[in-house]
């Protein structure tokens, strides 16, 4: 570790390189104040990058419209920079560092002339504890200053932290000229730094989140023995007053926001039980001397899909939005309020793009519009979100939008068999990312747009957990999104997710014994809370059914998944899908009745 001090002055040489670079008009660093925001906020209405909402309907809370064609995160131009490009992994797109950043370097020549540079210091994680990491991001976007401020501790406290670590992760972002073929988000991560250029959308700009505690941060956990996830952290309160603590890994726009801020259904709620919402996109656990995993949310706010959030789906989202949110993509009322696709009150005057709202334009609000706000301004953000420890986790919950085959719910026979569900892990794409949306694809453990590192190399990872004096998290995987013939979700969701949440904790206090079958432990047929639940006869059985030959075509296809990684794919892993493979093949050999 660097001397005392000698971390802030590689700040100061690296700020002034990239001046040097970039030649903006004024260098200001921040101090993440209330007075420095507001100076911001109006610095951006004057500009026109934020436009004023309803101050009635929403105190201190404004509208961003970003570049039409800058709306998500782009994977085909975010690349991972290690020296060899195996350790990248097919995973990732690779570039050669020198060449990656020259290529980029290029591009942030001059770059921020007549604009202010912004150095931004902020930490992420509660500022004393020691799972926390520290990263500087430069950028010349005020909203991106803005949005820094509400999603990490931001300013003079982080900066202090910097300089007793000795380390910070680097962050140069511009948005550049916001031209999609001039458009790079590329990752160091044995330089610890980051480069990003040509968008202003929060996965590639927001350079805390995504870049750095995702995809530097899997790379440094990989190193130091800990696990950088793109993981909810949620605390379930039963009735005793007992908490059990559930991280679940869902794919960008698969509900983790949702089941993070889960608010019990009626006989839930009577009967005494509490949803605490520790995170809502990203997990860094580490080994506590217990053998368990503690985690941590690094993040301090919610960058969160807007449609489909309402006051039935998620009151709490909406509560939380009250005041001081800032809304990007989403449509205006008549009367400036924000509005999108499934609020379920109002109607849209203007589109994302400030138009005249047309349906022949397509969606009011874009698919991908969201709001960042506070996590402290959620009604169910749980205190122990700042305890410097973390949480320990009971549970982990992997889970995608699967239309057939995958049930509700099933459990992990242990760890490596946890570990394959996780990899094998599939979902149809969404929004969040440019591309096609709708079209199933593999995501291991939700982490395939942002594994730092050799997905191979993450599998054993996350093997080598399994050791002597461990007590590690019982794995379940979920699947939310099963449809009908007609194409309808057959699970309500939401807050009935709660039923399923609930048979996990059964699981981990040993008091239900499920029903074994090849591809894992399924709830025995009472075990399940189905009190109240409205659905069409059958629906339940048919969620809770394992299609034994369906399973056997999945499995197959799993194992190629495995084999395209080659050599580095572990062994156990491997062996772990033959046996869950042979356990099916005896299923089909069996008579029908006997399987689950
Ligand atoms: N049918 C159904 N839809 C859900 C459920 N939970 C969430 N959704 C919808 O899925 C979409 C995305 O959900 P989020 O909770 O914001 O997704 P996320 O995983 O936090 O996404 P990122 O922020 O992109 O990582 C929203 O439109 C939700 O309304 C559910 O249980 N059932
Ligand atoms: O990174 C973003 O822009 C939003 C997000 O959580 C995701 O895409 O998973
Ligand atoms: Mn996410």
């Amino acid at each position: 570790m660097r001397s005392h001090g000698s971390s802030l002055e590689a700040l100061n040489r690296w700020v002034d390189d990239v001046a040097r670079l970039t030649e903006p008009a004024a260098i200001h660093w921040c101090d993440g104040s209330d007075a420095e925001y507001a100076a911001l906020v109006e610095t951006m209405l004057a500009s026109g990058d934020l436009l004023p909402l309803d101050p009635e309907k929403h105190p201190r809370s404004y509208l961003h419209r970003s570049s039409p064609s800058d709306v998500a995160r782009v994977e085909h131009l975010t690349f991972v920079c290690t020296p060899e490009q195996e350790d990248a992994g097919p995973n990732n797109h690779w570039m050669a560092p020198a060449e990656a950043h020259a290529k980029i370097d290029a591009l942030f020549a001059g770059a921020m002339r007549g604009r202010t540079m912004y150095v931004i210091p902020y930490c992420m994680g509660p500022i004393d504890s020691p799972i926390a990491r520290c990263g500087v991001e430069i950028t010349d976007s005020p909203y991106v200053v803005a949005n820094m401020r509400i999603m990490t501790r931001m300013g003079a406290q982080a900066l202090a932290r910097i300089e007793r670590d000795g380390v910070f992760v680097k962050g140069l972002h511009s948005t550049g000229d916001l031209d999609p073929e001039r458009r790079f988000i590329m990752h160091f991560p044995e330089e610890l730094s980051i480069k990003s250029i040509g968008s202003g959308y929060g996965g590639n700009a927001l350079l805390g989140k995504k870049c750095h505690a995702l995809r530097i941060a899997s790379h440094q956990a990989r190193r130091e023995g800990w696990l950088a996830e793109h993981m909810l952290i949620v605390g379930i309160e039963n009735p005793k007053g007992e908490k059990h603590y559930i991280a679940a890994a869902f794919p960008s726009a698969c509900g983790k926001t949702n089941l993070a801020m889960l608010i019990p259904t009626e006989g839930y709620r009577q009967a005494g039980w509490k949803v605490w919402t520790v995170g809502d996109d990203i997990c860094w656990m580490t080994p506590g001397e217990d053998g368990r995993l503690w985690a941590i949310n690094p993040e301090a706010g919610y960058f969160g899909v807007a449609p489909g959030t309402s006051a039935k789906t998620n009151p709490s989202a909406l509560a939380t939005l009250g005041h001081d949110a800032i809304f990007t993509n989403v449509a205006v009322t008549a009367d400036n309020r924000a509005w999108w696709e499934g609020l379920g009150e109002g109607e849209p005057a203007t589109d994302w793009q400030g138009r005249a709202y047309d349906p022949a334009n397509g969606p009011a609000a874009h698919p991908n519009a969201r709001f960042t706000v506070s996590a402290k301004q959620c009604p169910s953000w749980a205190p122990e979100s700042e305890a410097p420890t973390g949480v320990p986790i009971s549970a982990i919950v992997f889970g995608g939008r699967r239309p057939s085959l995958v049930p509700l719910v099933f459990e992990a026979k242990d760890w490596a068999h946890g570990v394959l569900v996780g990899a094998a892990m599939g979902s149809e794409t969404t929004a969040a990312a440019t591309g096609a949306v709708g079209v199933l694809r593999r995501d291991s453990m939700a982490m395939k747009p942002f594994c730092g590192y050799n997905f191979a190399d993450y599998f054993a990872h996350w093997l080598s957990f399994d050791k002597p004096g461990a007590k590690l998290p019982r794995i379940f995987h979920v699947n939310w999104f099963r449809k009908d013939d007609e194409g309808r979700f057959m699970w309500p969701g939401y807050g009935d997710n709660l039923r399923v949440l609930d048979w996990m904790i059964q699981r981990v206090e040993g008091l239900a014994k499920g029903t074994e079958t090849p591809i894992g432990i399924l709830p025995a047929r009472d075990e399940l809370n189905v009190e109240g639940l409205d659905m069409p006869p059958g629906a339940l059985d048919e969620l809770l059914r394992v299609d034994v030959e369906g399973w056997q075509e999945e499995l197959s296809a799993i194992g190629l998944y495995l084999e395209g990684f080659g050599e580095r794919m572990p062994e156990r892993l491997k062996a772990e899908r033959l046996r869950v493979s042979k356990a099916l093949d005896a299923a089909v050999a069996r008579p029908k009745a006997s399987v689950a």
